[in-house]
């Protein structure tokens, strides 16, 4: 069995649209990611009531600054008891390792480090625009494999890319390594502005070690229901 459940994308502008979105879950115990979007407004605060409910974390703020600056952040961030934050691998290895450093630095004694994982590609680009806007001139599973590799190196615990690349990372990185995989579509839903999607049945036959799907909960008709049987077909063995 996977040992993640499916991450459910907290994209909500406000804490009670979240809050009214979580009570249909009742008493399930669920894995959710707070970014940006529901973060900058609402903050600590709405973290610690996250925890109140039980609910895992992952804090995706996606930092990529300088080395001191992505330090000094993480060591705060590591107070909030979170389970997972990340940086962009592009940040380079000084980014990632000072993060890594902060972070261990800021979680409290006896208590688990958060997870650290870097965001290679993220999932809305696509290979033609990678190589028009970044310059970059190899092929965009090289760029990712690339970018896995200096996580690796840099001592995080895996990488956010698409389940595409996941069995690609496989073959080169050794175990454990994480693939932390958004970007997931069920058929028929709207792709909107992701370019490298793939349904749970596929993330879960390429290797990807979790899912995080949003849009395909939040704005289904039957937000229960619809995470159930995502996480139905995520944990069949
Ligand atoms: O780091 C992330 O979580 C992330 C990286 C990436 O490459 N692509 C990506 O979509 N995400 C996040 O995953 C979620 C995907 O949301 P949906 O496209 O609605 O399923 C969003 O909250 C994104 O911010």
């Amino acid at each position: 069995m996977n040992i993640f459940k499916p991450i459910i994308a907290l994209d909500f502008p406000t804490e009670v649209e979240t809050i009214s979105f979580l009570n249909q879950f009742q008493e399930e115990s669920l894995y959710v990611k707070v970014g940006m979007e529901l973060y900058y407004q609402t903050g600590p605060s709405l973290i610690a009531q996250l925890k109140d409910m039980g609910h895992q974390i992952f804090l995706d703020l996606k930092l990529h600054d300088i080395p001191n600056t992505v330090y000094s952040a993480m060591k705060g961030l590591a107070k909030l008891g979170v389970d997972m934050v990340n940086v962009h691998a592009a940040g380079g290895s000084s980014m990632m390792k000072a993060a890594l450093t902060g972070l261990e630095e800021g979680t409290e004694s006896g208590k688990k480090r958060p997870l650290l994982i870097a965001v290679t590609q993220l999932t809305s680009t696509s290979e033609e625009q990678m190589k028009k806007e970044q310059l970059i001139n190899t092929s965009l599973n090289e760029s990712i494999l690339q970018y896995a590799r200096l996580t690796f190196d840099s001592g995080l615990d895996g990488v956010v890319c698409s389940a595409l690349e996941a069995k690609l990372i496989d073959q080169h990185i050794a175990y454990p390594f994480l693939k932390i995989t958004p970007g997931i579509r069920l058929k028929g839903d709207e792709v909107n502005d992701q370019k490298r999607v793939v349904t749970p049945e596929e993330a879960r036959e390429f290797g990807s070690s979790a899912i995080v799907v949003g849009r395909s909960i939040t704005k289904s008709e039957h937000p229960y229901e619809t995470y159930m049987s995502i996480k139905n077909i995520w944990e069949a063995k």
